[in-house]
């Protein structure tokens, strides 16, 4: 059973209008702990009706939430990041019961989390406009930022707090209210996040967390003439739909979409650091982000060399139940992922890969899988292809520097890439030549609320974090004053 400091932050109504509720027709689901398969609570399952409400709500709450000075918002998203780092502990318990990752990991998400909360607080402050050089001596030409509206978000299981507070944060900064819709899997962190935001004095309405049929309430936001903007995270198939859905009213979109991450490593790379980074990329969250390596390009002067020593990293990594405090690398979130890591890692080996380490279902059962790597993986492999959002590392091998420019770009993804190389005009040349949104040059930790988190191609729209993140919820408005009369 799950143990709480505060234990009210195991909410299982949804939060709409500062009110607790359930669904109407009290239907509910239930959330499981994807270690021991066991129910952990369960959450009403909204539909069309309690959506609208929701959106109501919402629209009331912003006409006040809108007149507060930045200031006053910021002061109010601080004390909110304030009671997230004191529930640390907490969250970090429920994170890890609902999603599995590693205590330690989920104790790291929920500072990360907390990190845009506060980021955005001060960023509040530095929203501002400008004063144009009129081509009329009669006229003044201004140009002011005003928040964009009513927004929603739609979030993903594989980071339960941080992907909510990278939207939330810069919308309430800006003066946007916010209804967000967790991930079936992960909504406890969420209820507790909006448990917190009452107790941090965030008015009702301003912040709203409902859970309930996908489908249904995703449909309802994105017809909503009354929602000006959807920020969403998860598969690049449902934000495909997403989009269309939210064609007929226009609507602002943000889309952090599916990645395929290359990671590339040269002959002149360290290479115990070109591993540490392999491993933390590959292997965080149990290769379960949307950054995580997913292709690892080695050249030919150091690819045996690079392959055994990622070998021995690969086999120190502890499977286990994330609430153990020695487990690196906890289960897949269900069974759909551990099937999907084992097709690719079968298409693989049939057209002719190695099998190095791993590669089976674990032997703790339920979703546990092998830490896996594998070699010999060419273009023509579900790897290259794919997003395998698992604990496998596939390794290719190159030649020279345009080859693998080129096989890096051939994806329509185009998130995160990364390059381990000590020659620093190739950090530039390579950097620059890689079709991503973000690159790590001898890293493979890129992540933080100061840097622009996002992709081209089909990997999104949008950047979230940093000091462009706000723009995604503010509108121009330009004013042209006739001053003659
Ligand atoms: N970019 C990223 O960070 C992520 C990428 N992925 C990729 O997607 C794959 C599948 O993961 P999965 O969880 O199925 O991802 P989804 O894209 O299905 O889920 C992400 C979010 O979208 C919601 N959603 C699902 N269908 C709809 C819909 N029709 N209308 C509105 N909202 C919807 C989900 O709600 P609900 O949970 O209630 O169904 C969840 O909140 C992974 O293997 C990985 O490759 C997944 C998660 C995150
Ligand atoms: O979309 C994801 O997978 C979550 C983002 C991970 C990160 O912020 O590093």
């Amino acid at each position: 059973m799950l143990k709480l400091n505060q234990p009210d932050l195991l909410r299982q109504q949804c939060l709409v209008n500062g009110e607790w509720c359930d669904a109407m027709s009290g239907a509910r689901e239930p959330v499981m702990n994807p270690a021991t398969g066991e129910t952990l609570a369960s959450v009403p399952q909204f539909s069309e009706a309690e959506t609208l409400q929701a959106i109501e709500s919402a629209n009331q709450a912003w006409q006040a939430w809108k007149q507060l000075t930045a200031k006053a918002r910021g002061a109010l998203l601080n004390a909110w990041a304030e009671k997230m780092m004191a529930a640390q502990e907490d969250l970090a318990r429920l994170i890890t019961a609902e999603q599995g990752k590693p205590l330690a990991e989920a104790r790291g998400e929920v500072a990360y989390a907390a990190s845009f909360i506060s980021w955005f607080a001060a960023e509040a402050l530095r929203v501002d406009g400008s004063v144009l050089q009129s081509p009329q001596a009669n006229q003044r030409l201004v140009v002011v930022k005003q928040p964009v509206g009513v927004c929603a978000a739609i979030t993903p299981w594989n980071f339960p707090a941080a992907m909510i507070t990278r939207k939330a944060a810069p919308a309430l900064a800006a003066g946007c209210v916010m209804i967000v819709k967790p991930a079936e899997q992960t909504p406890l962190t969420a209820l507790a996040l909006g448990q917190l935001a009452v107790e941090a004095g965030i008015p009702a309405g301003v912040l709203q967390v409902i859970t309930g049929d996908a489908a249904q309430v995703g449909k309802t936001l994105c017809d909503s003439p009354v929602v000006r903007k959807l920020s969403f995270t998860g598969s690049t198939e449902v934000g495909r739909l997403l989009m269309a859905q939210c064609a007929p009213t226009i609507k602002k979109l943000s889309l952090e979409l599916g990645g395929n991450a290359p990671v590339i490593v040269f002959d002149d790379a360290d290479l115990d650091a070109a591993v540490a980074g392999i491993m933390a990329s590959k292997f965080r969250n149990s290769g379960q982000t949307c950054v995580c390596a997913n292709r690892i390009y080695v050249q030919d002067g150091i690819h045996d060399a690079l392959v055994e020593k990622l070998a021995a990293a690969v086999a120190d990594l502890q499977v286990g139940d994330g609430s153990r405090a020695e487990t690196s690398q906890g289960p897949l979130i269900d069974t759909q992922a551990v099937e999907k890591v084992q097709i690719h890692i079968r298409d693989a080996l049939d057209k002719g890969a190695t099998l190095v380490a791993g590669g089976q279902p674990h032997a703790l059962g339920g979703t546990f899988f092998q830490p896996t790597l594998v070699t010999g993986v060419t273009q023509e492999m579900r790897f290259a292809r794919e997003e395998t959002f698992g604990p496998v590392a596939p390794v290719f091998r190159f030649r020279d520097e345009t080859e693998v420019v080129s096989m890096a770009n051939d994806t329509e993804f185009g998130l995160a890439a990364y390059l381990f190389t000590a020659n620093a005009a190739r950090q530039w040349r390579v950097g620059e030549a890689l079709e991503y949104g973000m690159v790590g040059v001898n890293t493979g930790l890129i992540s933080n609320e100061v840097a622009p988190f996002g992709g081209v191609k089909q990997s999104g729209l949008g950047r979230e974090g940093s000091r462009y993140g706000i723009e995604e919820y503010l509108e121009l408005k330009y004013l042209c004053i006739d001053v003659s009369r």
